[in-house]
């Protein structure tokens, strides 16, 4: 049997059969050994002739043929403290199933082994460091993506998050006059003003933004500030919450604003609050002839002062009528501008008007053309002492003996107010703002100020918080019964009614008009009046409108969106937005109408069904879902009201059919 003839390495150099030159080679390692033992010291030579921690390449030779090993000298291996650690032994694995001739083959490799083995000198103590463990590297994993609100702020303008972030309720008494100012830097004139007109606190926006923009020193109310780095400033405050008041302007102001309404809103604050101080404001919007707003805006239209000769010290306008005016009124300039406010910024900044703002913004640094100096027959065109001085270096004067001439800086503060202020960084890029400062009043939640930027950042508005918001989901067929269900049961009045335009803003009139007539027969209660308002009336009709609805006498304006921004009615009690609105900032606008200034408000929403989906995927995109409570009006609440409503459709119908 094979197995039979398969003999042991060591039993074969045992037998008898050993041939002569085994024998011979044994005896020579016997002597070998010998020698080697008399040159032995000692066992503490052997380790240090194996390095400090014992360890050898033939450390591991000699764990493979321990039994070669001189047994005189001890051997310590770290095999011996853990024997599990101990490799298997080659000669072991090497001897199953090998046949005879493999054995001889074998038996020379182990004489090699064993004749190297006689030359290297042995150790005797062998310490075996044990292998450091693997490093183990985590499994691959997805990293944790980040948070929404960490990626809005990525990114950012600095200054934006930045921002000073304002509480709504931090207001502050406004002290009386012949007392101390209270560190609101109110001058004694305006805060009597404000006193006569109700005013005893300002509003958050106006705590933090008056003591930032008022001079606390006669030193810097001077009209250039010509060495001191002027910061310009955006505000983003809810509707309603008395940003107009905190655009106190000195001196040379601009305000520029998207709609005529608006500028004369604005106008009205000013003639208010600026009666007495000799303050000449004036209005640039199209509404009168260019040459009659021409003859207000500047003294002298016949000669080509490079200083300009304005009439008017405060300037009310729309961008388009200014960039006329610019454009095509002799010595209307704005290079002495102290105060540049854009209101609606957002709104203004989308519009592009010519290129507005560009132009604005070269009319108040100096002019690169020296040309300009210069009449058309050659003869010098300037009066030195009123051109601003940081147009003087480009006078044709190079010594002018003055300190102006120390290259002054342009003094204009541009400022920026909006309740849905633009995050558009190409938009804001546009304005050249100098180390802006922001102002953001947004009620604080319990996350912490970088999540308070990140909404305003992810267009999260904040609403008063007197306003109560609904929603109504309807057919659209009944959308016009669901209004008049609003007025005629909800006793929704004093209301402004937001349509998509101005024609379906007629149409609506129309049809109120003939349902009331109608249900006037079942109801002893004082009819109501509703007006259109919307651009396709003359302005004058507009205004006139306007006026009797802030007598309230007429109780429900149905309009266009004409009047969705900025306009402040104070008795608007309720906001009806009869078409949804596209996006969140026109529902922002159009819902601000009403709870302003502390007062309570409620905003209603009539959703066609098939518009609902996409309403409230804007609603909860901003965050603001859970504020806009859902209504049902079931078919017997509008029972009542049903056959007046078919009557007056059909009657709408007819009335259509014959114009
Ligand atoms: N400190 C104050 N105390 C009482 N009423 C104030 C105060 N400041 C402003 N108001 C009044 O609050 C109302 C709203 O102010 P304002 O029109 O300035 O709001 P707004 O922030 O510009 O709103 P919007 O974004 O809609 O234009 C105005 O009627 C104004 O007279």
């Amino acid at each position: 049997m094979a197995e039979k003839s398969v003999t042991s390495p060591a039993a074969h150099t045992g037998s008898k059969t050993k041939t002569k030159a085994k024998k011979r080679y044994l005896r020579r390692k016997k002597e070998r050994r010998k020698v080697r033992e008399k040159q032995r010291p000692n066992v503490a030579d052997a380790s240090k002739a194996h390095g400090a921690d014992g360890s050898s390449e033939s450390d591991l030779e000699d764990d493979q043929d321990v039994g070669d090993k001189d047994v005189s000298a001890p051997i310590i291996t770290q095999q011996d403290v853990d024997p599990e650690s101990r490799p298997p032994k080659r000669r072991k694995t090497i001897q199953v199933g090998l046949n005879v001739k493999a054995n001889q083959e074998l038996e020379r490799v182990d004489e090699d082994i064993i004749m190297a083995e006689a030359e290297e000198p042995a150790p005797s103590i062998v310490h075996r460091t044990p292998t450091p463990p693997l490093p183990i590297f985590p499994l691959p994993a997805l990293p944790n993506a980040p948070s929404k609100s960490a990626l809005a702020i990525q990114g950012l303008d600095k200054a934006l998050i930045d921002a000073e972030l304002v509480e709504p309720d931090n207001v502050m008494p406004i002290p009386a006059e012949g007392t101390d100012d209270g560190g609101s830097r109110l001058s004694e004139k305006t805060r009597k003003r404000l006193h006569e007109s109700g005013i005893t606190e300002l509003f958050a926006v106006q705590t933090s933004l008056l003591p930032f923009l008022l001079p606390s020193s006669n030193a810097q109310s001077q009209l250039y500030l010509s060495h001191q780095l002027i910061r310009d400033v955006c505000v983003s405050a809810p509707t309603g919450s008395g940003k107009t008041l905190a655009m106190v302007t000195q001196l040379r102001a601009l305000i520029v604003l998207p709609t005529r309404d608006l500028v004369m809103q604005v106008r009205e604050t000013f003639e208010v609050l600026g009666k007495g101080r000799g303050l000449k404001v004036g209005t640039a919007t199209g509404q009168h002839s260019f040459s009659h707003e021409q003859a207000q805006l500047v003294n002298d239209l016949s000669s080509n002062l490079l200083g300009g000769s304005s009439r008017v010290d405060v300037l009310i306008c729309t961008p388009g009528r200014l960039i006329d005016h610019l454009n095509g009124t002799p010595n209307f300039t704005l290079q002495h501008l102290r105060f540049l406010v854009i209101d609606e910024a957002d709104r203004l900044l989308a519009q592009s008007f010519q290129d507005w703002l560009a132009q604005v913004l070269s009319a108040t640094r100096a002019s690169n053309t020296p040309k300009d100096f210069f009449t058309s027959q050659g003869s010098l065109n300037l009066r030195p002492d009123i051109v601003a001085p940081n147009m003087l270096p480009q006078l044709p004067y190079p010594h002018i003996p003055t300190f102006l001439t120390e290259s002054p800086e342009n003094s204009c503060q541009k400022m920026l107010f909006s309740a849905t202020l633009t995050r558009d960084p190409g938009k804001i890029a546009a304005l050249q703002l100098r180390e802006p400062k922001y102002f953001v009043v947004q009620k604080s939640k319990d996350t912490g100020d970088e999540n308070r930027i990140s909404d305003v950042v992810m267009e999260k508005f904040s609403m008063p918080s007197t306003l109560q918001e609904n929603m109504v989901v309807c057919e659209s067929s009944q959308k016009p019964l669901m209004f008049f269900h609003l007025v005629f049961d909800q006793n929704v009045t004093d209301a402004l009614v937001f349509t998509k335009s101005a024609e379906s803003t007629a149409r609506l009139v129309r049809l109120f008009n003939l349902f009331q007539k109608e249900q006037s027969h079942n109801s002893d209660k004082p009819p109501l009046v509703a007006r259109a308002y919307s651009s396709d009336l003359p302005v004058g009709e507009r205004k006139s409108i306007l006026e009797q609805f802030r007598a309230q006498e007429i109780h429900i304006l149905i309009c266009s969106d004409l009047i969705s921004r900025g306009i402040d009615i104070s008795h608007v009690s309720h906001v009806v937005s009869y078409d949804a609105p596209i996006d969140m900032r026109k529902y922002v606008h159009r819902v601000g109408r009403t709870a302003r200034a502390g007062r309570s408000g409620c905003a209603w929403t009539l959703v066609e069904e098939q518009e609902a989906r996409y309403f409230k995927n804007m609603l909860r995109e901003a965050d603001h879902f859970e504020q806009v409570k859902r209504l049902r009006v079931s078919d017997k609440d509008v029972a009542a009201l049903k056959p007046a409503y078919e009557l007056s459709l059909r009657q709408l119908k007819d009335a259509y059919a014959r114009s």
